[in-house]
């Protein structure tokens, strides 16, 4: 068995009086893809910002996360990480956080400046293999041809691509995508998690991705972690998220609403119709 890329043990998290994260613990392998799922506030978010050192644990209750085997943090102790260790873990939020006055181009290089040398990282001078490399980054997500253009001119399904892209750039071995298709229309959220799936599958990468929808975690995920009120509620294969976890996962939203979701995101596809049947919450 691989040894874990990602390790996550009693990690505890309170913000003031509130208890947001309660004694998490699970281990990644490489090369998974796996779907983090939970109710609004269940902690996703907080997580998967632990997990790159953007938060901290509480101090002095023993947690501990490791990421490709080296501590990011430990018992609300965060480990100083070299600019290499940084690079290894690419970030993609649901605003994609780009540059927006800026060029897709230079948007996608910067994703490149934590593997250069400082001196010409400093200046953002980008050499030409720099710039080819970031240019097959954008063939891999369809946006070859808007190199040029402004970051801020394009849809937010385009932008969240050229995030993609600036993550490829970056060389990240493991991708924490938060709400990537949060904010998209179906189309555009199907293309990103294609995206992603392709990447997954053909470059190896670990893919952790927080969703609110569970068809699209059973759709390109074989593995959910489910939170709820900050406690691992579920971490299996998405085929055993049965009717009856969900009812009790989403105490709040009935199954009807989550297939309304799941109907949404599928409307502007058709051929993949048939698959997103068989994986649909089946009536109990
Ligand atoms: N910096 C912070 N300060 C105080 N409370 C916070 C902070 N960050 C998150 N929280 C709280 O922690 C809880 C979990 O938030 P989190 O964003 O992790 O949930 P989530 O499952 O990602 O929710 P959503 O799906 O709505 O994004 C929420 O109650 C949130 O208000």
């Amino acid at each position: 068995m691989s040894i874990p890329t990602i390790i996550v043990e009693q990690l505890n998290k309170t913000f003031g009086h509130r208890r947001v994260l309660d004694g998490i613990s699970f281990n990644v392998t490489p090369g998974e893809m796996v779907a983090l799922i939970g109710p609004s506030g269940s902690g996703k978010s907080t997580l998967l910002r632990h997990l790159v050192g953007l938060t901290c644990g509480n101090r002095g209750e023993g947690g501990r996360v490791s990421v490709m085997g080296r501590d990011v943090q430990m018992s609300g102790r965060m480990r100083r990480a070299s600019r290499g260790e940084r690079c290894r873990t690419g970030y993609i939020f649901q605003q994609f956080n780009l540059v927006g006055r800026l060029s897709v181009m230079t948007n996608v290089l910067i994703g490149g400046l934590g593997s250069m040398p400082r001196g010409r990282a400093v200046l953002g001078r980008f050499s030409a293999e720099e710039r080819q490399r970031a240019r097959e980054c954008l063939a891999r997500v369809g946006l070859e041809e808007l190199a040029e253009q402004r970051a801020n001119t394009l849809s937010g399904g385009q932008q969240q691509r050229v995030a993609i892209a600036r993550v490829l750039m970056q060389d990240a071995e493991i991708i924490l995508a938060d709400e990537p298709i949060a904010s998209l229309d179906p189309r555009s959220a199907r293309e990103v998690m294609e995206i992603l799936e392709r990447i997954h599958q053909e470059d190896g990468r670990t893919v952790v991705v927080t969703l609110h929808q569970v068809e699209v975690a059973r759709r390109y995920c074989k593995r959910a972690i489910a939170l709820k009120e900050g406690r691992l509620y579920f971490d299996g294969p998405t085929h055993e998220l049965t009717d009856g976890r969900l009812q009790t996962l989403y105490e709040n939203a009935g199954l009807d609403e989550l297939r309304a979701s799941a109907n949404t995101g599928d409307a502007t596809e058709p051929a993949r119709a048939p698959a997103m049947a068989r994986v649909q919450v089946a009536h109990s």
